[in-house]
């Protein structure tokens, strides 16, 4: 049986904006009302897509939400036609409006957490969408979140749903940013490392105190269990809180973890040699690598600014790993020169490959944000909805399609716009056909 880590990029959504949206998120604060373009957002998506399946990896795709969210507007008592409830929300509650407008879900490292079948009690792959409850915006995508992933993943003899967790901050759940495995092959058995910011029913625990600590230990831990993982394949690591500070908002913004390797900031974990310990004796044997990178050879505010660790490692049909970065570390000067000592190193990461993602890097969102990974077996994959997966044709139709219906150009005051309500509607409707996915939307449902 062959074995695959397939990644499932979210396509940018047309309403791509910058609102500063997130706060604890440098670059999403820094970037606020600045111009976008949903266009070339949406195209820098799907060029990195297809590189990533020139280069031999299996890539998916995973449809972006319906935005604005009338419904969410209505829920808070705006009223009348769409274009009076976006007018009212707009003038009355421009910030809240805001919220319902952001192509958000297009960082799908956000939107679940995966655990593949060689991991679970029943040996499905199991999905539990993050419910994202820290920043309001977010908290707006679990549902439709949970019906595109049932569309993507539609067979229930190999892929097991869950609801997302309590909409608690209790519960709060940033889903595959603070989720890695480690294996020998993806097919075997792993141990899967969560990583929490705080606890949220135990006060003497050490926390972040500036900026909000996303995920907390017991969303965590209600993961492991709904996905049937046993505990000596989990290992709980709580995130350095100082960092969290400092604008680490996921775990995934400062180590990244592929197959055998553990790429990481020596800053980024609270009690690390205690952690590693139990990873090693969790692991068992083989070769694992613990890759550091130290203080003096890349600094937070270089790791943060270039999002050295939102990079993606990927294995190369070869065995050998490809260290997927955004140009912003090629632009680093300590960053390049870093990655350029690293593919000399004694390591399996032997190649570095840059995309341009700026577009979502000023949100805060690397290429490591951007993609959901799914291990799956050959029949796993043979039973993942075919439409889903990228492939030359499906790039050109996606292209075509975002020619077809995105604006160039996009500031927070169009947001308001019913025009850009309706034609992203048409899009939406239009991608679930492309992406045969049915009836995923509200709108769509009626
Ligand atoms: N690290 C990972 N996996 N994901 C990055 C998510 C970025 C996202 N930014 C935003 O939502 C900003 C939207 C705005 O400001 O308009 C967030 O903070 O949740």
């Amino acid at each position: 049986m062959k074995q695959f880590e397939v990644n499932f990029d979210g396509l940018v959504g047309p309403t791509h904006n910058y609102a500063g949206l997130s706060y604890g998120n440098v670059a999403s604060l820094n970037n606020a009302s600045a111009q976008s373009s949903p266009k070339q957002a949406a195209k820098q998506g799907l060029k990195k897509m297809k590189a990533l399946a020139d280069l031999g990896m299996i890539q998916g795709v995973l449809a972006p939400q319906a935005r604005p969210d009338v419904d969410a507007l209505r829920r808070l008592g705006f009223s009348g036609s769409d274009a009076n409830v976006l007018q009212q929300a707009a003038m009355q509650a421009p910030a809240i409006f805001q919220a319902c407008c952001s192509a958000s879900s297009m960082w799908t490292a956000n939107a679940a957490t995966v655990s593949p079948s060689a991991d679970t009690a029943d040996g499905k792959v199991h999905f539990t969408p993050a419910n994202l409850t820290n920043k309001y915006h977010r908290s707006l995508e679990p549902q439709v979140t949970g019906n595109i992933l049932k569309a993507t993943f539609a067979n229930q003899q190999y892929f097991s749903h869950h609801n997302h967790l309590p909409d608690n901050e209790h519960f709060g759940d940033e889903g595959a940013a603070n989720h890695t495995r480690l294996c020998r092959q993806y097919g075997e058995r792993g141990v899967e490392l969560f990583v929490y910011g705080r606890y949220a029913f135990d006060k003497s625990k050490p926390a972040p105190v500036k900026f909000p600590a996303r995920q907390t230990f017991e969303a965590s831990q209600a993961v492991a269990r709904l996905h049937g993982l046993s505990d000596d394949n989990v290992v709980f690591i709580q995130q350095n809180p100082d960092l969290i500070d400092q604008g680490v908002f996921h775990n995934d913004v400062i180590s990244v973890g592929n197959q055998n390797v553990l790429f990481y900031h020596e800053q980024a974990f609270l009690d690390t040699d205690k952690a590693f310990a139990e990873i090693k004796q969790k692991y068992g044997t083989g070769d694992l690598h613990f890759i550091k990178v130290t203080t003096d050879q890349v600094s937070l505010q270089d790791a943060i600014k270039s999002y050295l660790f939102n990079t993606q490692l990927v294995t190369l049909a070869n065995g050998d790993m490809a260290i997927i970065a955004p140009t912003d570390c090629e632009e680093n000067p300590a960053v390049s020169a870093y990655l350029n000592e690293l593919v000399t190193l004694n390591t399996p990461i032997k190649h570095i490959r840059y995309y341009d993602v700026k577009q979502s890097m000023r949100n805060g969102g690397g290429p490591a944000c951007l993609r959901l990974r799914v291990a799956m077996n050959d029949t796993e994959l043979a039973a993942v909805n075919q439409s889903t997966m990228m492939n030359d044709a499906q790039f050109e139709r996606l292209n075509n399609w975002v020619d077809k219906h995105y604006r160039d150009r996009l500031s927070v005051d169009d947001l308001r716009d019913v025009a850009l309500l309706n034609e992203s509607r048409t899009a939406l409707d239009e991608l679930t056909q492309l992406l045969k996915l049915g009836s995923v939307y509200p709108f769509q449902k009626g």
